[in-house]
């Protein structure tokens, strides 16, 4: 649903825009209480893309509604919007949902699903080009498991340990968003010594606990076997790693996003040979984030990719 949403092409102009502003914006959200937000612009900014946004968002609900109307009792939800709407039409849900909060969601999925998993599949990709070592180890349990004939299906996941290792490598090291969203404390708690009282915004900084030298043995160092034979969880129980947060709100795609991780990572290891251009050397592969909503390279990642399987499984 997401990838369709982005491929629409009245959303381009606007999406290209609301990274930026979004990203810009969370550290104006640090920054709002003293006016610093309007004096960079960045509010006058977001209620222009907000029109333009709300436009876009108008024209997929109205068209998902043209066609429940036209397929009448034939109709079947095909999406998450379509559900959505489904639950907007309940006459008599536990929490109404608005034409609004459609909307809401609708823009939630695509701020939340897109940036997040491409981001680390590249640094995945960054962090491996630069140990040839490790994609050479990744492509052998490839190769041993998926052979070269066909490429790697969702259902083969749970036979790649070590591509399971350097994606929770590569969330340790490059979390995709290095201070989780903020959190409000509902009560007075003590974490770790420290008294937290209620009403505190917490924010909690997942970029330096994944490189924490009393957590992590060399945090600098991307080194996936330090997850082999070891049961860390991912998904909000091991407190040392929460790339998706933890807790009631924790991120609600973790599931999607962990199979597109896991599925395009294997897949770009295991269709290709991956290398740098012209006489870039491995050391001088930039490495640089940008913090914002995304933690992002700060300079695109520019690799050679070559087949190494048959050539007729390239044709779409
Ligand atoms: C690599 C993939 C992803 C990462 C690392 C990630 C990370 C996160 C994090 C850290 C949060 C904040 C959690 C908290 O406040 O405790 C979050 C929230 C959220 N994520 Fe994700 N996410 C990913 C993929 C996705 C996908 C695929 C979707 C949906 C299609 C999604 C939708 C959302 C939404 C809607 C929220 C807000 C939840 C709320 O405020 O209650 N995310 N995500």
């Amino acid at each position: 649903m997401t990838i369709s949403l982005l491929l629409d092409p009245k959303l381009q102009p606007a999406s290209t825009q609301l990274k930026p502003v979004v990203l810009k914006d969370q550290v104006s959200c640090f920054t709002l209480s003293i006016g610093i937000g309007y004096l960079q612009g960045y509010v006058k900014r977001m209620k222009a893309l907000r029109i333009k946004l709300d436009q876009f968002y108008d024209h997929v609900l109205d068209g998902h509604m043209r066609i429940k109307k036209e397929l009448a009792k034939d109709f079947v939800a095909q999406d998450m919007v379509d559900i959505l709407l489904q639950l907007a039409d309940d006459p008599d849900p536990d929490i109404k949902l608005t034409y609004d909060c459609v909307r809401a969601f609708t823009q939630d999925l695509i701020a939340g699903g897109t940036d997040t998993s491409a981001t680390t599949v590249e640094w995945a990709i960054s962090e491996l080009i630069k140990q040839p070592r490790l994609i050479k180890q990744a492509t052998e349990e490839l190769d041993r498991v998926i052979g070269r004939e066909r490429w790697v299906k969702e259902k083969d996941i749970p036979q790649l340990p070590y591509i399971d290792a350097i994606m929770k490598e590569t969330m340790r090291k490059h979390p995709v968003a290095a201070l989780i969203a903020p959190h409000l404390a509902t009560e007075d708690c003590n974490v770790a010594g420290y008294d937290i009282r209620k009403g505190t915004r917490v924010f909690i900084n997942t970029w330096s606990m994944g490189r924490d030298s009393l957590l992590w043995e060399k945090p600098e160092e991307f080194h996936p076997e330090r997850f082999l034979g070891r049961k860390t969880d991912i998904k909000g129980q091991n407190f040392e790693l929460l790339p998706f947060g933890s807790g009631r709100r924790m991120c609600p795609g973790y599931t999607l996003g962990l199979k597109m991780i896991q599925t395009s990572l294997a897949n770009l290891l295991h269709g290709f040979n991956w290398g740098l251009h012209d006489n870039t050397k491995l050391e001088d592969l930039n490495m640089d984030e940008v913090y914002g909503l995304a933690t992002t390279r700060k300079f695109p990642l520019i690799a050679v990719m070559e087949p190494r399987l048959l050539l007729h499984l390239y044709k779409i």
